[in-house]
């Protein structure tokens, strides 16, 4: 196929939260509404699944499988795109995790860098991720930069280089750093068919403005509908009404940080604000401290009167 006929992936995709039992285990049963709710509530129509926010390197690969499989079948006919991570620190494991979700149906494929061995250099990732890529040839590939979380610092634009031609299924970064020159020096030295994805909601209006596609973040998960007013004022040339909303987001946020925000805490803020259950994370993230969500819930609304 044209990879230039192909569609990009614009838009807000939320980074997926995985749902677990009062036992602490995976619970399928929660996807469905919480597909609901993305799409009623925050008019969000994509998802991330099984990354950072999805506690991806707490599960094992069997649950992993699982939740993919899941996660696919209940977005049928209503999510436009469904991007499973598959990243692993064992190349094997992340192979057969790609080959999977090729199999149950995934829209693409991302993985971020490895690191407890960390590549050092720009070349071995980019061979980490052509054997990745390889085993869902098929599947639009992506690469998760978030070196704040993986230690891995080789700059984006260095790996872009001749990733085409290793990698024929490669369509992007979900860029989750805030080095803004590596992005817009990605951006300017990529083909028009790759999408962009920027991963810092906390300064998506920055992203936007350098030439992001679309957007991956958790806070779209609650969030989605504000985020999703601040692209169409861009759009339209609102930039001052752009950056109201963002600057109203970022009080929110950093309120949160003061309180300890961290995977516990935001998904204990998304079961507060949708009413879903997705329980609390697994060790080794503590569960929201009590109270905290409940503070952070108040200053919300305090900020964002409408949806
Ligand atoms: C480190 C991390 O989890 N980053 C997320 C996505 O990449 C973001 O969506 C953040 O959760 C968000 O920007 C809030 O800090
Ligand atoms: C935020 C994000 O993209 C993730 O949770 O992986």
């Amino acid at each position: 196929m044209d990879p230039s006929a192909e569609k990009k992936l614009t838009g807000l995709i939320a980074a997926t939260f995985t749902p677990f039992t009062a036992q602490g285990e995976v619970n399928l049963e929660e996807i469905g509404p919480y597909i609901d709710y993305l799409t009623e509530k925050q008019g969000v129509n994509g998802i991330f699944v099984n990354g950072t926010t999805g506690e991806s390197m707490s599960l094992s690969v069997a649950e992993r499988k699982l939740l993919a499989e899941e996660w696919c079948q209940k977005a049928k006919g209503k999510l436009d795109q469904v991007i499973v991570h598959v990243g692993c620190l064992s190349l094997k494991e992340a192979k057969e995790l790609a080959a999977h979700a090729a199999q149950v149906g995934a829209d693409a494929i991302a993985a971020m860098a490895p690191f407890f061995f960390k590549p050092r250099t720009a070349g071995a990732l980019r061979s980490f991720l052509q054997e990745v890529a390889s085993a869902a040839p098929t599947l639009p590939f992506f690469y998760y930069h978030i070196p704040a979380v993986t230690g891995v610092t080789v700059p984006a634009r260095d790996l872009l280089e001749g990733i085409q031609e290793l990698i024929p299924s490669f369509r992007g970064v979900k860029f989750s750093g805030t080095d803004l020159m590596d992005f817009g020096q990605c951006i300017s030295s990529s083909p028009p068919h790759w999408s962009f994805l920027y991963g810092v909601d906390e300064q998506l209006l920055a992203g936007l403005v350098m030439g992001a596609d679309g957007a991956v973040g958790s806070t779209y998960n609650y969030a989605g509908c504000h985020f999703n007013q601040l692209m169409s004022a861009l759009k339209d040339g609102h930039v001052d009404q752009a950056r109201k909303i963002q600057f109203k987001m970022q009080q929110v946020l950093s309120y949160a940080m003061k309180l300890g925000f961290d995977v516990g805490v935001n998904k204990q803020l998304m079961n507060e604000l949708s009413g879903l259950n997705l329980g609390a994370p697994r060790l080794p993230v503590t569960p929201c401290p009590p109270d905290a969500a409940g503070l952070i819930v108040k200053k919300y609304h305090q900020i964002f009167t409408d949806c």
